[in-house]
């Protein structure tokens, strides 16, 4: 929770004050947006750090004229794409434990609607983003105007309402005063641990322009107070009680966590216990790989050594986690008619899930109070260390994979035939494997840079084999896995910590789809570094397609005459300026990886990789998908014999 406190000062000095100042509404927006600041730990910062804009008709002459007047300190940048400038904004306040945020706003029609596909990530993931989409005119006389898309059956519909579910919190300021309660709501909901998210203020053209005496009180500084909200003693008492009667308990590392910076109490807590901790994609990096009892990401993508202590679990602690299908494998990988379950999380509904134990609370100061009431406890486990070696030795196997080895076989088996392949290695004109590139990438990079991801295969090799050391270096979307952004998100990285290098991990398919903030980067003097892994396809679905019986079907990029598709993603870099380089093996990669260190201006590295070299699955690793229950193709008949084998061992809800 948070509250909202008013400096004395300020209070003071306001009642000697005019009590109003004429303003439009966008000016006083932004002087609203200059005076919100948040509280965290006792440390108290600017809570908006900019704003992002592409301005068209809607938005130039209101928005854009009082920025250009006069921003504050906001810092404000051209953008080049709404969903690309929104995903920069929502990597930026997530790198940055959603303790500041950028505003991003569009025009009306078209522009707003690029927001929606961002706002959908920033409303899975929990990450404050303040959406600031112009809408069409409130006085309605000049309507309809261009982009509006004129519903037939409601004169109050127009683009904007498709931010509504997507938004936690969507207001429509028609009158210049309606901002103010707008706004309070708003931010509110932004700064709010148990609710952050997307929030939408749309702003008709006119509005954005019109004036009103605002009072002056709105415009004072205010502090927005994040609180750890602690256990209650019933939560604490019977989550202790119940780790003391269990023999194998694994903590469950979630963004939760890490958004509650947990990492050194989870340790302590780990360390003293001796229970085991297993990470969700978001809560990777908040304890180091390097932690002994750490056994890596766990799941559908998870390592040998995480699936296997999930299996031994008798009691799960989940310490915010959502409990995605990927975390549980589609509920088979945790049943709570045999496991126990704590949850610990802030959203009671989350706390709520597989009929756990809730603890409604801060997880970093609830596990610390737990480490604390369990003096004496030890868990049953004795073999961690054996468990971890034995899959650093798999994930060294996996860093050397051979295409040119007389026995090789891909990681993905039984889906391209050799021939196949050998088309690949041709056209791609390259022998490496996925595995060995990732790997080269995660070892040569330095421990503090930042790595970015988030769809296609390369979210499960890095959820397998990436191994963060340093905190916070691990940013991946696994919410919503939106492709595209990556390239955005490596900006909004870089924005948030300067000093440190980040690295956008992209398929080509990602990479085609939206990489518009490169040039945000360029323009802008912000290094990113771009590593495109070109496996000429949609890799990860193909995978999958053929796995559950289908033939490959649109999911290669092959030219109308069945050639396989063969793409210079570094020209394409090179064309917007940036310093580039091609790889097709190790050494050729790492060659490029030092030098990208020595640049100034941002780089991308154009790495071809074969298919189906990419990581695969490890213990319970099911994941329930749509598979045709009626198909000529006995393989397809078959997958969905499988797939329902498997729902008959889910856990129902
Ligand atoms: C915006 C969006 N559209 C579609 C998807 C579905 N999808 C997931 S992975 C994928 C293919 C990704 O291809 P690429 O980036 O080349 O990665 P690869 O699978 O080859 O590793 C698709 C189409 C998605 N996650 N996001
Ligand atoms: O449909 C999907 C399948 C996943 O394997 C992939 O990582 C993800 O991006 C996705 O959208
Ligand atoms: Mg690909």
């Amino acid at each position: 929770m948070s509250a909202m406190e008013l400096e004395p000062q300020t209070k003071a000095s306001q009642r000697s004050a005019p009590d109003t100042v004429r303003l439009t509404t966008a000016q006083a927006l932004v002087r609203f947006l200059n005076q919100q600041y948040i509280d965290v730990d006792g440390e108290v910062t600017p809570f908006v750090e900019g704003i992002f804009a592409i301005f068209g008709h809607g938005n130039v002459l209101g928005l854009g004229e009082a920025l250009q007047e006069d921003p504050g300190h906001l810092k404000v940048y051209q953008g080049h794409n709404e969903q690309g400038m929104a995903s920069t904004a929502i990597a930026y306040s997530r790198q940055l434990y959603r303790h500041k945020i950028f505003a991003v706003t569009a025009s009306a029609g078209p522009g707003s609607a690029n927001f929606v596909t961002a706002a959908g990530n920033a409303y899975v993931n929990n990450i404050p983003i303040l959406f600031l989409p112009a809408d069409t005119f409130a006085t309605r006389q000049p309507d309809p105007v261009l982009q509006q898309i004129e519903v037939d059956g409601s004169a109050t519909t127009t683009t904007n309402d498709t931010l509504k579910p997507v938004s936690k919190y969507w207001d429509r300021v028609e009158r210049p005063e309606q901002l103010m309660s707008a706004l309070l709501k708003a931010f509110e909901v932004l700064t709010n641990p148990a609710t952050a998210g997307p929030v939408t203020v749309a702003l008709p053209q006119d509005t954005e322009g019109e004036a009103f005496d605002y009072p002056l009180s709105f415009f004072k500084k205010r502090v927005h107070v994040v609180k750890r909200i602690q256990p209650s003693a019933t939560e604490l008492a019977e989550a202790t009680q119940m780790i003391k009667a269990s023999h194998y308990p694994v903590l469950i590392v979630g963004g939760g966590a890490k958004f509650s910076e947990a990492g050194p109490a989870i340790e302590a807590f780990s360390n003293k216990l001796k229970i085991p901790i297993v990470e969700t994609p978001t809560g990777k990096s908040t304890v180091s790989s390097a932690f002994a009892n750490n056994m890596g990401g766990t799941g559908v993508l998870g390592t040998a050594a995480a699936n296997d202590v999930i299996a031994k679990a008798d009691l799960i602690i989940g310490a915010g986690t959502r409990y995605t299908d990927f975390t549980t494998a589609s509920k088979t990988a945790i049943d709570p008619e045999k496991t126990h379950i704590i949850n610990i999380n802030l959203n009671r509904m989350q706390s709520y899930k597989f009929d756990g134990f809730p603890v409604v609370a801060d997880v970093r100061d609830t596990i610390t109070q737990l480490t604390n009431a369990l003096s004496g406890y030890e868990s049953g486990f004795t073999d961690l260390a054996d468990t971890k070696a034995a899959w650093q030795k798999e994930r060294n196997r996996l860093a050397h994979t051979n295409y040119d080895a007389p026995d090789f076989t891909p990681e993905v088996k039984n889906q391209f035939s050799p021939e196949t392949l050998a088309e690949y290695a041709a056209k791609l004109k390259t022998h490496f494997t996925q595995t060995e590139a990732v790997i080269a990438v995660n070892d040569t990079i330095a421990p503090d840079s930042i790595m970015v991801a988030a769809a296609g295969s390369l979210p499960g090799d890095v959820q397998r084999i990436w191994d963060p050391v340093e905190p916070n270096t691990y940013h991946m979307e696994y919410g919503y896995s939106m492709m595209g952004y990556e390239v955005p998100a490596a900006l909004g990285v870089k924005l948030a910590e300067p000093d440190k290098e980040s690295y956008a991990l992209v398929g080509d398919g990602s990479f085609i789809m939206l990489h518009s903030e490169l040039v945000t980067a360029l323009q802008y003097h912000k290094k990113i570094n771009i590593l495109v892994f070109d496996n000429s396809g949609f890799a990860s679905i193909n995978n999958l397609q053929m796995a559950q019986g289908s033939n490959s079907y649109l999911t290669e990029f092959r030219t109308a005459d069945h050639d396989i598709l063969t793409i210079d993603f570094a020209k394409i870099a090179e064309g917007y300026g940036a310093k580039t380089y091609h790889a097709n093996d190790r050494e050729s990669l790492i060659a490029a990886l030092e030098d990208a260190k020595k640049q100034t201006v941002s780089t991308l590295i154009d790495i071809k990789v074969l298919p189906k070299t990419m990581t695969q699955g490890y213990g319970q690793s099911w994941w329930r998908v749509g598979v045709s229950e009626v198909s000529d193709n006995p393989k397809v008949q078959k997958a969905y014999r499988a797939i329902q084998e498997g729902i008959d061992q889910a856990f129902k809800y």
